[in-house]
């Protein structure tokens, strides 16, 4: 994640500052024992790559989710506070921005206002996912609102911001299943590594961009490329990556494609999903998704063509991308060699990424 074009003298959406309500306060360590009930393990909301996520009740009753970070960077340069600040003062309606902080002696904390309705992880493979709350409606709602939330961190911010870590548990969704963006700008917070795997952890969780893998630089169409699987996610209920025996795994998008040379959209739709979809509205999303997440990420559209792909409804629109090259069969001239194909199109990962984690 980076930041980068700061700002001076303007707010951070632009304009001239006028006195406005800070969007963010320092809490003490005392406060937030007091809501999380000592970080009992009762709280606990889930554990990240950083620390652990508890949830709270502040004394007016708000709710909060505070994420005790379990290593922070502590490189000299770095002032927590300052960078926390940058971060709090992001706002658009998709974004869950932080709330405030805390630091006292080693403790590094950062405080959220609670999402009632947990993570996009938790409704497709999660603690959720049985109850199937996620209809047809409120997907399509999410992957916009959540395009526009990144697009937003891309074009509107100041400083511009790469999410750097775009999947479906850094998707949360409010009481109405509003989708909120979040764990964005963490790259200065954050060490490099935490020393136990974790930043491997997540160049492996199938969301990351082959040239981010390859470089670790994380980039505007990087964040494209995570949010094309995030779109495949969310339309098929299937994890990014899958574990097809013991020594092989899958990614999304080889699996997907095939499927969409063939036009099988009825074998992409998450089975909980049963007729309700739209049938051009699917094939849009899942058009979309594989040419955001095309290798090449000069061919991958911004992140604003991809929210004007998905809000418009037009036709013309449909027949233009459906007309992209991404989604013929190379091989289809050769009718005889369809299973040779869907078998090579497979594209099943090498034994050089076995040891990929099957994480969401
Ligand atoms: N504001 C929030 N409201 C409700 N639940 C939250 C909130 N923030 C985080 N959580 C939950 O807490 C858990 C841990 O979140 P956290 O952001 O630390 O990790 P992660 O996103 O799952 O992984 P990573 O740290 O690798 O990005 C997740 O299950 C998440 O759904």
């Amino acid at each position: 994640m980076q930041l980068f074009n700061s700002c001076c003298g303007k707010g951070f959406d632009g304009k001239k500052k006028e006195k406005e309500e800070p969007s963010w306060r320092v809490f003490s360590l005392k406060e937030l024992h007091a809501a999380t009930n000592s970080f009992n393990y009762d709280n606990k909301l889930g554990e990240g790559r950083f620390g652990s996520v508890y949830w709270g009740q502040l004394w007016d009753g708000s709710q909060i989710a505070v994420k005790r970070l379990k290593a922070w960077s502590n490189r000299e340069e770095i002032d927590f506070a300052v960078e926390v600040e940058i971060l709090a003062r992001i706002r658009h309606k998709n974004l869950l921005s932080v709330r405030g902080y805390c630091a006292e002696g080693q403790e590094r904390l950062l405080v959220y206002e609670y999402m009632p309705n947990l993570s996009l992880v938790s409704h497709l493979y999660g603690q959720h996912s049985a109850e199937c709350l996620l209809d047809w409606t409120k997907r399509m709602k999410i992957a916009i609102s959540s395009a526009q939330a990144i697009a937003y961190l891309h074009n509107h911010a100041t400083p511009h911001i790469v999410h750097g870590d775009v999947r479906a548990s850094n998707v949360l969704l409010d009481s109405e299943f509003e989708a909120r963006v979040t764990d964005f700008g963490y790259g200065k917070l954050m060490p490099d590594d935490t020393g136990d795997g974790a930043t491997r952890a997540k160049s492996n969780n199938g969301y990351i961009s082959p040239e981010c893998v390859a470089s670790g630089k994380e980039s505007e169409t990087s964040d494209v490329y995570s949010f094309g699987i995030l779109l495949l996610v969310l339309v098929s209920g299937k994890r990014p990556l899958e574990r097809l025996n013991p020594t092989t795994t899958r990614g999304i998008t080889e699996w997907g494609l095939p499927l969409v040379y063939e036009r099988k959209f009825g074998e992409i739709v998450d089975k909980r999903l049963s007729e309700e979809h739209v049938e051009e509205k699917l094939k849009k999303v899942v058009f979309v998704g594989l040419m955001c997440a095309q290798t090449d990420p000069e061919k991958r559209p911004t992140m604003s063509e991809v929210v004007e792909m998905l809000v418009n409804e037009s036709k013309e629109k449909m027949s233009e991308l459906e007309a992209n090259p991404l989604f013929k069969n190379p091989y289809s001239s050769n009718e005889n060699n369809r299973e040779q194909v869907a078998e090579e199109s497979s594209d099943v990962i090498s034994k050089e990424k076995d040891n990929q984690q099957q994480q969401e």
